[in-house]
């Protein structure tokens, strides 16, 4: 994936130009622009530190350096309020921010071609004409194909800002689905054009949070939203611990300049860009100096333009002396009471214009309290003494509330950062978990049992029904397992898709490779099945358990890699199957095709799944919501590499009505492809996704329409593939190869035991060497439906039904 983007990053042709890119470009293939020393711009030498060359001084290239315009060699010297404005005005317009005007400098004498105003635009203060008139629409020189006069501006710089850029900047960004890499990448490709040092472009989760305590370089932050787990989450919790650790001193990151820029959607509402938001303020809390202030692109609208000048804006400002009053009203750290710049609203400002900080007191209209040597302005009436008292309480409260806050922080913090005995901060861990403090507690509250740090367990409701004697699941009428003797679990919670009808409605986390700390398999596979018996015992006292399956159930016999996530992540993958099969439980793996090479590197298991959740590029994009840009050829790889195993190979397609349910050709083209021995067909399972997957129970197939689909399939597959079971309960259906048909008579299901004898004897064998006899009532159309007669159906009951059962009841009584 990553060296997909650096192919895309790296190609110039389908790279935009930014406008600063523009800009420094044209200039430097301008024949017209001369040549110039270094020493013609004023201030560059007398700020120059001993030894430095001037361009080194400025953070430039030479090349660029000996570039600059004339313009800025000759300039003359101004008074600093006269040089501000005009710089501050050609400034804005180079960065779109106001009306655009130059101020006349684009209209040389007599020259009407160039569409300058000649300065009229600027002093109507933007918006009315020179004649007070609204009429007068603006000055040309707000058109981009202007912006190239306004170059200069770009020149403008002010040494005492330089130190900041004396070194590269950082540029750190985070991202899931690469926007936030992409417009990472812009900064850096316009501050190269500026002829800066080349910014250095770093993933924030390759960087060691704790170097920022002694960071001394600029560092922009282009960070995306996620309220699922992120790659911000270590970040955000190492700002958010640090914040409110009392061991570390309120201005830790005093060395650091930032600036951050958030991606989001406001379809979150609330949400919309709280990550960023927050990282923002965290880092201006501890001292650290806001270059730039918060910037934010909503996915929503123009996300893009939103970055764009945003942007170019933070690069204007760094190179312009005439911004410093953003600078400084910006490049202080914020209070200590963790007020940025922009809460300071409701202060005061002094006679020289300096702001006052008010007391909590003063905000509220108390008057001064400081042990009774009250002035006379500052006599409280005695009829206003109640109006006080309240106040006073108020103040009181409000800090009692504010304490008791940090308090409880501090006490978080403690424990999520950890102390060893003698009080010393363990230092955070160099490899992060894959489930986090809040993803442990959101998969716990859903049944599952944790393992380790990524892997799970969950007793599904088939195991339950199965113990009370009311049924199997699908994989009893197609294979033959008994879903009480059935482990469901995975070794890897994350998976390298976000699909729409992920029932973890995306709380699992993502990634495109494994950067989590690694389990043990022993330990994975142990953790499993201890945690799988402790929840069966939990069932004994349930109503209607059978006790032959529930002493049954002790000894699990079957595997089901597939409860969530990606089980073919886990780099132990291999061996964890193999001590399955040394235990003699068999291995059902479903992975979901993202993986080639891992499914091409796996040994055998004992039925090897792909989810074929959609059959083109674009519906696959849809549904899958894949991280890997090349995802589409990885998905025709991973066909590929099932087709060449030799164990048996099933294609798992779930249904999503208006979704994936049209394009019949083109799956049987996929199922050509893979050669799979079977072709597992059901409907989406409604869970209440909402959210962002925006399915609805109108999504959900009938069993009619499933059928249909499985029809189609098969008329289309031709000789070779037939519908051999269904499960009708599940509105599930089995189309198999023909192999496992002899005469009138399916072998879907499994011999087990000759399946681990083969798995033992060290030898090749094929999927046609472990078959057995399917049982007539699981056949298609068959009066069962899939359903074993030596169950007991059991439908739940509707709500109106239960209702006249109570009834009937009380009436009996
Ligand atoms: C699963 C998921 C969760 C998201 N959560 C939020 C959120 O809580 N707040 C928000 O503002 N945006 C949220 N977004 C939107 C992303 O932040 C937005 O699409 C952003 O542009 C993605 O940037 P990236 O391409 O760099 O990953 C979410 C997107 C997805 C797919
Ligand atoms: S592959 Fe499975 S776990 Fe991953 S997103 Fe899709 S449904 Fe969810």
């Amino acid at each position: 994936n990553d060296d997909s983007q650096k192919d895309d990053n790296t190609s110039d042709s389908k790279k935009p130009r930014s406008k600063v890119q523009e800009i420094t470009q044209d200039m430097e293939q301008d024949p017209t622009v001369p040549e110039i020393s270094p020493e013609t711009v004023p201030g560059a030498v007398e700020n120059a530190t001993p030894g430095q060359k001037p361009y080194q001084h400025q953070g430039l290239k030479k090349e660029v350096y000996r570039k600059l315009p004339k313009v800025i060699r000759k300039k003359p010297k101004k008074k600093q309020a006269e040089l501000n404005a005009a710089a501050a005005s050609a400034s804005a317009s180079a960065v779109g921010v106001s009306n655009g005007c130059c101020g006349g400098k684009n209209k040389p004498e007599g020259d009407e071609s160039t569409g300058c105003c000649g300065g009229k635009y600027k002093e109507s203060n933007n918006n009315s004409g020179d004649d007070g008139s609204s009429a007068h629409h603006g000055c040309a020189c707000s058109s981009s194909a202007s912006v190239g006069a306004h170059a200069p501006t770009l020149a403008k710089l002010d040494p005492s800002l330089l130190p900041i850029l004396s070194e590269p900047i950082k540029v750190f960004y985070s991202t899931i689905t690469g926007t936030a890499k992409l417009f990472a990448q812009q900064l850096v490709d316009s501050a190269v054009a500026l002829g800066l040092q080349e910014p250095k472009l770093i993933d924030i989760v390759d960087y060691d949070t704790e170097d920022f305590l002694t960071e001394s370089s600029l560092c922009i932050f282009i960070l995306s939203t996620y309220n699922v787990e992120g790659p911000n989450d270590w970040f955000l919790k190492w700002l958010e611990d640090t914040r409110f650790d009392w061991r570390v001193q309120k201005e830790s990151l005093n060395n650091l300049k930032f600036s951050v820029f958030g991606l989001g959607d406001s379809a979150y509402g609330d949400d919309f860009c709280n990550g960023p938001r927050s990282a923002d303020k965290w880092l201006g809390q501890m001292g650290a100096q806001r270059v730039w202030p918060f910037g934010e692109g909503d996915k929503n609208g123009d996300q893009g333009g939103a970055y764009k000048q945003w942007n170019d804006a933070l690069l204007s400002s760094l190179m312009d002396p005439t911004q410093s009053h953003v600078h400084e009203a910006y490049f202080s750290s914020d209070d200590e009471d963790g007020a940025s710049a922009s809460e300071h609203d409701d202060d005061d400002v002094d006679e020289d214009g300096e702001p006052v900080r008010k007391t909590k007191e003063e905000k509220l209209g108390l008057p001064k309290i400081d042990g009774g040597d009250a002035s006379e302005g500052e006599m409280v009436d005695l009829e206003d003494m109640g109006n006080v008292a309240r106040k006073i309480t108020q103040a009181k409260e409000d800090k009692a509330l504010d304490e008791e806050a940090f308090a409880n922080q501090k006490v978080r913090a403690k424990r999520a950062i950890g102390e060893t005995k003698d009080g010393k901060a363990i230092k955070p861990r160099e490899v992060r978990e894959m489930v986090s403090p809040l993803l442990y507690k959101s998969l716990t509250k859903q049944g599952y049992k944790i393992i380790g740090s990524h892997s799970g367990v969950k007793i599904c409701r088939w195991t339950k029904a199965a113990l009370r004697g009311r049924g199997f699941c699908y994989k009893h009428s197609f294979y033959g397992i008994q879903s009480h003797l059935c482990m469901e679990t995975t070794p890897s919670l994350a998976c390298a898709n976000k699909c729409v009808f992920c029932w973890r409605h995306h709380t699992n986390p993502v990634g495109t490779e494994w950067r989590w700390k690694v389990d043990d398999p022993e330990f994975i596979l142990e953790g499993a099945l201890e945690n799988h018996y402790g929840m069966l015992k939990q069932l004994k006292g349930v109503p209607g358990v059978r006790a032959d399956r529930f002493v049954e159930a002790t000894q699990v016999k079957h595997c089901a890699l597939s409860l969530v996530g990606e089980p073919i992540f886990y780099p132990h993958i291999n061996e964890f199957v193999k001590l399955l099969h040394k235990k003699r439980i068999s291995s059902f793996l479903v992975t979901n095709a993202q993986f080639p090479e891992a499914i091409a590197n796996m040994d055998p298991v004992t039925q090897l799944y792909v989810s074929v959740d959609a059959s083109t590029k674009e519906s696959l994009k849809k549904i899958d919501r894949p991280l890997f840009r090349d995802f589409w050829e990885r998905f025709l790889d991973s066909l590929d590499a099932l087709g060449k195993k030799g164990q048996r190979t099933v294609y798992r397609l779930t249904l999503v009505k208006d979704f994936n349910t049209d394009e019949i050709a083109n799956y049987v083209e996929l199922i050509r492809r893979g050669q799979p021995d079977f072709i597992e067909i059901k409907g989406v399972t409604y869970c209440g996704y909402g959210g962002a997957s925006g399915l609805t129970m109108a999504n959900v197939p009938y069993h009619a329409e499933v059928v249909r689909f499985v029809e189609l399939i098969q008329e289309q597959l031709g000789a070779g593939y037939e519908i051999a079971a269904e499960h009708a309960h599940s509105c599930s259906i089995l189309v198999a190869s023909t192999k496992f048909k002899k005469g009138d008579k399916w072998y879907t299901h499994i011999d087990y035991d000759k399946f681990f004898e083969l798995v033992e004897s060290g030898e090749k064998f094929t999927s046609l060497d472990y078959m057995a006899e399917t049982p007539s009532w699981a056949y298609f159309g068959s009066p069962e439906g899939g359903f074993d007669p030596e169950e007991t159906r059991y439908f739940r009951k509707s709500k109106e039904q239960r209702k006249a059962e109570r009834d009937r009841r009380e009436e009996d009584e």
